[in-house]
Parts: C-alpha cells; structure tokens; sequence
C-alpha cells in the first residue's frame, strides 16, 4: 500500500505519558441550561488508540478542543503528565481536522514545515524534517506538489504529516475522514493506523463512523448527550496491525451492533 514508506524509529518511552481528563465541566455559556460536558474522566495513556463515539451535540469536538488546550474547563481540569494543559501547545497535543487546513498557495514540503518553523525551527532543518515525514506517511515524492494537485486522502495524509513533525506525545483527530469516499476511508484508515503504531503515536479519534470507532481502537469511549457525558468505555483487543479483514470478523459484528444501540438516545442499554 505504501511501497515507498520510510519506517520512523519508534519513540523511546522512557517515562510513559499520560492525558488525564479530571471531573471535567465545559459550559459555552453560563446562562445555558446545561453544560456542553460534564463530569467526564478519562485516562489516556502513550501509545494507546482511543476512539470517541455518540450521538451528535453530545460534546466529543467540545470533549477534544478542552484535551488539546483550546478551551478553558468550567470545572475540573485536564493534565498531560499531572501538569495542567491551560493553552494549546501542539508539542504536546496536536489537531488533524475534517478539512486538512492547509495553505493551498504553499508546496506541500512547506505546508508540513510551517509548523515547525512557527515552532522556532531553522528553515533548512525545518525543510528537512518535513520531508522526512513526509516520507514517513509515503508522500516523499508529493514535497514538490501544492494541495490542490493531490487526492483528498494525500491531503490528509499531509495534514498528518505536518501534526507528526513537531513529535507531539499526543494526536487530537476531529473526524478527520469525514470528506473522503468510504473505500479511501477504509485504506487510509488502514494505512494510518500501521504507520502511527510503528511511530508509538498515541491517538485521540472522533468519529461518527461506528466501523472506523472500531478498527481505530484499543478502546472506544462512548458519550451520551443531554449533557455531554460518557455512558461507556468498550476495550478492543484485537491485535496490532490490523487489516481490513477484522472488519468481516463475528467479534466486528457484535461491537458495531452494541455501538449501534448504544448511541441511540433512547434505547435502554444507553442508560446503562
Ligand atoms: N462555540 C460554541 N458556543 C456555544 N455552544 C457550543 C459551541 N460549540 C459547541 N457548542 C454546543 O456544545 C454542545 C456540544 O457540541 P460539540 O460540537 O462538542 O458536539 P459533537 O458531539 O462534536 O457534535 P457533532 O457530532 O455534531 O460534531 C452542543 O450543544 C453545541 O451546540
């Protein structure tokens, strides 16, 4: 699939990191009836894939801008390695988002680098490791090229590439398939989570796709809405790397079935 990929050296893990989410609270608005979320806890930890799921309103954008630092907790908190996450800092917790953001008047090498200069980064160095990344995602021949001259699945694999290079300990992804066809879904989806396991990445998923909830995941966590809040955490222990196969399995089936009733709102297993 991606013939011409250079494998990164997986991370040394010293000291595992860990993203705890703490009794959190977000409301918008404080006149607003209820909050956007509330009394969420959550504990993720390096290298783990975790996938968010439920119906929507029921606050996983809300849920993943407060864990990359963009929102202010109303209550409770968030602390990567017990330290509190009060600003984004894409080191630490980087975005890849539905519509790729990148600069379509800038080559795809400097789409990748403009992080890493914003970053502080040397240009030439910067320029260097963005090619290396791209390299990583299998688009080392794609550096020369603008956005507008790729697929919409390149395009991501770019936004990915350009999360990847500031080696942030965790990866925030906001329905980042959302705009691509089914097919190119899948593979990607495929091709990605073999590429960010090799790296040791860890990774947050919003989806809205119960397949990709489950293919994702060493663990899905579901919220209900009405607040914000989560109803269930289901573990996947299917083995790494995964193909596409996993998705014809009997153990497949039962978890899209229990995803399915569990974010209807109004079915009984969802209040469990
Ligand atoms: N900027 C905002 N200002 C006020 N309310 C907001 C804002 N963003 C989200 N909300 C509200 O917070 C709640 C949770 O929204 P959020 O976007 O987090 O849900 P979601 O589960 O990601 O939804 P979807 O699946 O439709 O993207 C909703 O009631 C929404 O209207």
């Amino acid at each position: 699939m991606l013939p011409n990929r250079t494998v990164r050296e997986t991370k040394e893990t010293k000291m595992i990191s860990h993203l705890n989410v703490e009794n959190l609270e977000i409301r918008y608005n404080v006149n607003a009836a209820e909050p956007a979320i509330t009394g969420v806890n959550l504990e993720i930890k390096q290298g783990e894939f975790v996938t968010v799921i439920g119906p929507s309103g029921c606050g996983k954008s809300t849920l993943l801008h407060a864990m990359g630092g963009m929102l202010s907790p109303s209550s409770g908190g968030i602390y990567l390695d017990g330290i509190e996450m009060a600003r984004p800092d894409p080191r630490q917790a980087a975005f890849v988002f539905q519509d790729y953001s990148l600069f379509p008047w800038k080559k795809v090498v400097d789409n990748v680098a403009m992080g890493l200069r914003f970053a502080g980064e040397d240009k030439k160095v910067a320029l260097e490791k963005a090619r290396a990344e791209l390299g990583f995602v299998g688009l080392a021949d794609k550096a020369d090229k603008y956005p507008g001259e790729l697929s919409g699945g390149m395009q991501q694999r770019v936004a990915v590439a350009r999360a990847l290079a500031l080696k942030p300990k965790f990866l925030l992804m906001d329905e980042p398939f959302g705009a691509l066809d089914e097919q190119t879904r899948r593979s990607l989806g495929q091709e990605l989570t073999q590429i960010l396991h090799d790296a040791g990445q860890s990774v947050v998923l919003i989806t809205h796709s119960l397949e990709e909830a489950i293919f994702w995941a060493d663990r899905i966590v579901v919220m209900k809405a009405g607040p914000g809040e989560i109803s269930k955490e289901i573990v996947v222990d299917e083995p790494w790397p995964r193909s596409l196969e996993f998705m014809t399995t009997a153990r497949f089936d039962d978890l899209r079935a229990e995803l399915f009733h569990r974010i209807q709102p109004t079915t009984a297993s969802e209040a469990k």
